[in-house]
Parts: structure tokens; C-alpha cells; sequence
């Protein structure tokens, strides 16, 4: 795998904040990466860090194999921040034209301003003084200009914040589009249904450390319970069999909370107990996520 970006035993500190306590991470040529983690984890301090933003007080942050902090390092990089400030009397055009002026000599040349507004659904848009976007379209556009320089690696911090379902799902398209033809993506997000879209490999902070870093199939695997749902008119009776940590209202059924759901069901058939409608399934990510960040807490 060819690492695209490394930190390596990083720890930064904000005065007595330690934001990020010995953290490792590579990002390797063609992930899609998801990065999760509660309000104040890290995610961003570690974006900025990997970007040149910030120096880490400890340990060591590389970029296409130098240092982040030289503008060579970043020209194969693009980023959307938590938060950006767009001229506000500046149409869309220009200020793509504006940022992918600066990209004309990069290795990849530019996306012209017409094929990065059809990619992003922001043609009709394109006449239109950015003070005069709607949050979301706002939004879509610093999106839009990580990409325009063609970038190897992309780095969004919360890119779907205050989208709509819509808006969210089109952008979802093209970034996975934008993937598909090469790029490298790293994106966080509070959304955990968007990293289950998007992301192939999960990486959860918490309180400035790494909890999970491992493909989606194996993070939920990480929360050993499954669920068996079912219909039944005895659900404190099939509580009490073995295995069962749990069991709650659900729809017009119960769910069970087990460890073994292959054993469960042999001792639910052995019981007798009747029951009906049985559905077996793994742990969301919501319940992998909770589990995973209450447990670094603890
Ligand atoms: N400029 C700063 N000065 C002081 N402390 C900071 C600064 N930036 C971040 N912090 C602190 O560092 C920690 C990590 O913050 P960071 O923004 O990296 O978290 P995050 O995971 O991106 O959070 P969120 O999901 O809320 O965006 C938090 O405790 C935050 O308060």
C-alpha cells in the first residue's frame, strides 16, 4: 500500500488540552475513509495536522512523504474545513475559477469551472453571488473546490453538515464518483448512516486516541451482541433463557440482546415457547460507536 498521508505517535496539545495523545494512523493510495468520533475527540486537530495547519507537539505528521507544512507537500491535497468563508460578492464561477487558478500548474492540471459544477449540481448556480446561496448550496461549493485541482487525497471535515436528505445523498454520489475515478478520501462526519454509505474503513476517536481502526464489517463485528427479534406472547418467559442481556419493545415484537444468536435460537426451539416472525441481525454502527467511545470513557 502506498501511504498517501502517516502521523506517527502524534500527540498535539491545546495549552493543558491535550487534544490528541499518541495517535497513529496512515492513510493508504484509494481508501475511503470514515473517521468518527464524539464533539471535541480530536477529528479535526488531526485533519489540520495531517493538511500542515498545525504542528503536532509530539511525534510526526507526513504528506505525500514530506513535511505537511511545505506548499509542495499540499499540491496534490485537497480539503473542505468545518467551516468556510466564501467572498460574498463573488458569483460561483469566479470563485472556482478563483481557487482553480491556482491548480493550473499542479501535475494533475485543473477541472474546468463547467465540468466541477455539473459534478457538484451547482450549474444553475453558477452566475449567483455566493452571499446569495442557501447554506446548503454553500456548502456543496466548498465541497466542489476541494476537488477542483484534481487532488490525489481529499480530506472533509462534516462536508453534509446542513443538507438535506437530498442534498446529502447527491453529495454522497459525488464523492463515492470522485473515489471511483482515484481519489483518496478521508471524511468525518456525526452522520453514522453517511459513513456507513461511504466509508470502507473506519477510524474512531475518542478523547484524543484511536479506539477503532479496522474495515466496517469488522468495527460492528467489535460489539459482540446481535439482535433476535420476534413476536411472541410470552416475552418474559424467552427473557429468562440463556444468553439473553437484554430484550426491548420492538414495533409490534421484542428484541433480544445475545451474545450467541445460534444458541439462543436452539434454546428458544427447545423451550417450546412460542414465537414467530424471528429476525436475526449485527450491531449498527450507532450501537458499535456507543460502545466503542463509552468504553475508552470509562
Ligand atoms: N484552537 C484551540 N484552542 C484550544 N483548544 C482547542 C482548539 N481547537 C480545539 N481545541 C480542543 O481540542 C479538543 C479536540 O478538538 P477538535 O476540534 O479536534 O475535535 P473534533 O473531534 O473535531 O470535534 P467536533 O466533532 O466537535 O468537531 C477539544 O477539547 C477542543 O476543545
Amino acid at each position: 500500500m502506498t501511504s498517501l498521508a502517516t502521523a506517527t505517535g502524534v500527540t498535539h496539545r491545546y495549552g493543558d488540552v491535550v487534544a490528541l495523545h499518541d495517535v497513529d494512523l496512515e492513510i493508504g493510495e484509494a481508501e475511503l475513509v470514515g473517521m468518527l468520533g464524539p464533539n471535541g475527540a480530536g477529528k479535526s486537530t488531526l485533519l489540520a495536522l495531517l493538511q500542515g495547519l498545525r504542528h503536532p507537539t509530539a511525534g510526526t505528521v507526513r504528506l505525500f512523504g514530506g513535511d505537511p507544512r511545505d506548499a509542495a507537500s499540499r499540491l496534490r491535497l485537497g480539503s473542505t474545513p468545518q467551516e468556510t468563508a466564501l467572498p460574498p460578492t463573488l458569483r460561483v464561477g469566479e470563485v472556482i475559477d478563483f481557487v482553480g487558478g491556482h491548480f493550473v500548474d499542479a501535475p494533475a492540471g485543473r477541472v474546468p469551472t463547467a465540468e466541477l459544477a455539473e459534478e457538484f449540481g451547482l450549474t444553475e448556480l453558477l452566475r449567483r453571488q455566493t452571499g446569495a446561496l442557501s447554506g446548503g448550496q454553500r456548502r456543496r461549493l466548498s465541497v466542489a473546490l476541494a476537488f477542483v485541482g484534481r487532488p490525489q487525497l481529499v480530506l472533509l471535515d462534516e462536508p453534509t453538515t446542513g443538507l438535506d436528505v437530498d442534498g446529502r445523498r447527491a453529495l454522497w454520489e459525488a464523492i463515492r464518483r470522485q473515489h471511483d475515478a482515484g481519489a483518496t478520501i478521508v471524511v468525518t462526519s456525526h452522520y453514522l448512516e453517511e459513513i456507513e454509505a461511504l466509508a470502507k474503513r473506519v477510524v474512531v476517536i475518542s478523547e484524543g486516541r484511536v479506539v477503532a481502526d479496522d474495515t466496517l464489517a469488522a468495527v460492528l463485528a467489535r460489539v459482540g451482541s446481535r439482535w433476535v427479534r420476534l413476536s411472541t406472547p410470552d416475552p418474559d418467559r424467552i427473557a429468562t433463557l440463556p444468553g439473553v442481556a437484554a430484550s426491548v419493545p420492538d414495533g409490534d415484537g421484542v428484541a433480544f440482546s445475545v451474545h450467541d444468536s445460534d444458541a439462543f435460537v436452539r434454546a428458544l426451539v427447545a423451550s417450546g415457547l412460542p414465537f414467530s416472525q424471528l429476525q436475526v441481525r449485527g450491531a449498527t454502527l450507532e450501537e458499535a460507536f456507543l460502545a466503542l467511545t463509552e468504553r475508552s470513557a470509562a
